[in-house]
């Protein structure tokens, strides 16, 4: 049976609505002015130097050390890397490269059950960052020692065989709670497998638990889940200590960490600290692209249709994608192969099968045509995420590529698009939760009535509930045409706008994934989170109105020692396309991981 770890109940928030610009509050209904983009000089990102030759990175061990890439399938350099950190088997696994892992476990330098403790152990160690709601360790164990046998008898494996993975407590995993980080779900045992639990579980893959959440996905800082706020894993970086931490403040001393954006942050802070290999997110207006951002790792969100939605509790059925969340490129493409292609119990999924893919070892993107959208430098975007956005742009000048500026005209209007949207298939998703079918059932009894509303009162929070609220109003008999009929125009818009683009010859679109970097939690507590949730989403929600792929690559350290990640959106369904590109980059930054040690101590 899971055992539980969990973190602390949600604190009150408290506080004025402002925006995250500081002045510039954004209503539902009001359309945001875009500014002409000011060019703001600011400090280079050391993390992101300039490559005037934009030969790719050579393949050597200063490079792997950085990246953790593999140069051999990886076990001659897991080998190295073990000399060098005292030879602890396992230990020195932990920070390796999915890839790298599996390699190893084929090479026999680690076992299944060896590495699947080493995981538990360290999630044990790191229970503060509060990133697993459930913690399957008996299922997790048993797995384990299955995919042993399977290496022990020669026997065909998976491509996950034996890799230590986390879901996200919106999947149903058969036999083990998903809540959904809500009083309506607790304890909840589903009885049958999200098809992408099935499928990593088929690959052999070792599933360690489930990842914490806002409550139903609803949120972009994983802070409004009811089993308490996500830590992020770089609040515990010696980068972010050295620059930034608050130095004195001691009433709120244990609140100087920050936040992992979300709302798969969760996944995010597991796959940054450590604790598992891969990780699934979901994504609907960008919850695997943002907290995969701040948390300095990279996050998936792949073509609408392309991975089966089935059993995935759904928030936006319209919009819903299972993301991907992993330390590299190369990792995000083997879990993709894995899970995408199409499944007979989600009709919006692919006809045909699906080809997993290998990325170019040394890919090139001398040919191509990399648009930047000049919208994405939206309100509240930081000066200093706007220097590193600019700098890579750079980068695939000097390497050749065509940059070019575009217009997405529309994107102004995706947040209250988004909104109107949302919140109408959220009102109509959530009225399954009645009390009668699922969940929490008040023992509120005067009426069926009463009933339905203490048990909806009592199973929700007020994100939830806020949500529901608009939904139901946008429905209105008497309102349809003016919100939901008009958003969906909107939408249409917004999607025609990426077509023309893509049309004229742009290949990639390069923007950046959140206006700013990670903000401590008793910042974020402070003002409306909502507000600030709602505008974070601005630079990826389009992505999913037009059900493009995208992806968050970490790319800096921001002046505070934070992770900033930019991202690129592809066409539909040419995830090898933009997965390497997104490789090319990821070798050009060379983006530094959290120290084992640093996440050990959190
Ligand atoms: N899952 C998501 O992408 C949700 C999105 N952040 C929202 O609050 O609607």
């Amino acid at each position: 049976m899971a055992e539980r770890a969990r973190g602390e109940p949600p604190k009150q928030r408290t506080g004025t609505r402002t925006s995250r610009a500081g002045s510039r509050p954004i209503l539902p209904g009001v359309p945001v002015p875009i500014p002409i983009p000011v060019p703001v000089p600011v400090p280079v990102p050391s993390s992101l130097a300039p490559q005037p030759n934009a030969r790719p990175a050579p393949r050597c061990r200063r490079q792997w050390r950085r990246w953790g890439l593999p140069q051999d399938g990886g076990a001659q350099a897991l080998r190295r890397r073990r000399r060098r950190s005292g030879g602890g088997r396992g230990e020195a696994m932990l920070r390796a490269s999915l890839r790298q892992v599996s390699a190893a476990l084929k090479e026999g330098q680690v076992t299944p059950t060896e590495l699947c403790h080493k995981c538990l152990a360290l999630i044990k160690s790191t229970k503060l960052l509060n990133a697993y709601i459930t913690v399957a360790e008996e299922t997790a164990l048993k797995q384990a020692e299955e995919s042993e046998e399977r290496y022990r008898r020669g026997q065909p494996l998976g491509v996950l065989d034996g890799i230590p993975v986390a879901v996200k407590d919106n999947f149903n995993t058969a036999g083990i709670e998903t809540t959904c980080a809500s009083n309506m779900l607790k304890g909840y045992i589903p009885p049958y497998n999200a098809t992408v639990v099935q499928k990593l579980q088929d690959q052999g893959a070792v599933l360690l638990g489930k990842t914490n959440l806002d409550e139903f996905a609803m949120g972009s800082g994983s802070t409004d889940g009811v089993f308490g706020p996500v830590r992020n894993p770089w609040s515990y970086s010696r980068q972010y200590k050295e620059k930034s931490a608050p130095k004195s403040d001691p009433e709120h001393e244990e609140f100087k960490w920050v936040i992992t954006g979300g709302s798969s942050g969760g996944s995010a802070a597991a796959v940054s600290s450590f604790t598992c290999f891969a990780a699934l997110g979901s994504d609907t207006g960008g919850s695997t692209r943002n907290p995969a951002a701040h948390c300095g790792v990279v996050g998936l969100k792949p073509t609408y249709g392309l991975i089966s939605r089935h059993g995935l509790i759904p928030l936006v059925n319209s919009m819903d994608v299972p993301g991907i969340l992993t330390r590299c490129v190369d990792d995000a493409a083997v879990v993709l192969g894995s899970l995408a292609g199409h499944d007979p119990k989600d009709s919006t999924t692919i006809q045909d099968a699906f080809q997993p893919f290998e990325l170019p070892n040394m890919p090139d993107v001398s040919k191509l045509c990399i648009g930047i959208p000049k919208e994405y430098n939206a309100p509240g975007l930081s000066s200093e995420i706007l220097a590193v956005w600019s700098k890579a742009a750079d980068l695939f000048k000097n390497a050749g590529a065509k940059v070019i500026e575009v217009s997405l005209p529309h994107t102004p209007y995706s947040i209250v698009c988004y909104h109107v949207l949302c919140t109408a298939e959220v009102a109509s998703n959530m009225a399954r939760f009645d009390g009668l079918e699922y969940g929490h059932r008040s023992d509120v009894n005067e009426s069926t009535e009463s009933m339905y509303a203490a048990t909806r009162q009592e199973g929700f929070n007020d994100v939830v509930r806020g949500r529901i609220l608009s939904g139901n109003y946008f429905l209105l008999k008497q309102n349809y045409e003016d919100y939901f009929v008009k958003a969906q125009k909107v939408r249409r818009l917004i999607a025609n706008d990426f077509v023309k683009v893509f049309r004229s010859g742009v290949d990639i679109l390069l923007t950046p994934t959140t206006l700013s970097d990670a903000v401590p939690y008793i910042e974020f507590i402070k003002e409306d989170n909502r507000t600030r949730s709602t505008q974070d989403d601005i630079l990826t929600q389009a992505a999913n109105m037009a059900g493009l792929p995208a992806i968050s690559v970490p790319t800096a350290l921001s002046e505070r020692g934070l992770p900033v990640g930019l991202q690129f959106i592809g066409r539909s369904f040419q995830e090898k396309q933009l997965l390497t590109v997104a490789k090319w980059f990821e070798k050009q930054v060379k983006f530094p991981m959290i120290q084992l040690e640093e996440v050990k101590g959190a």
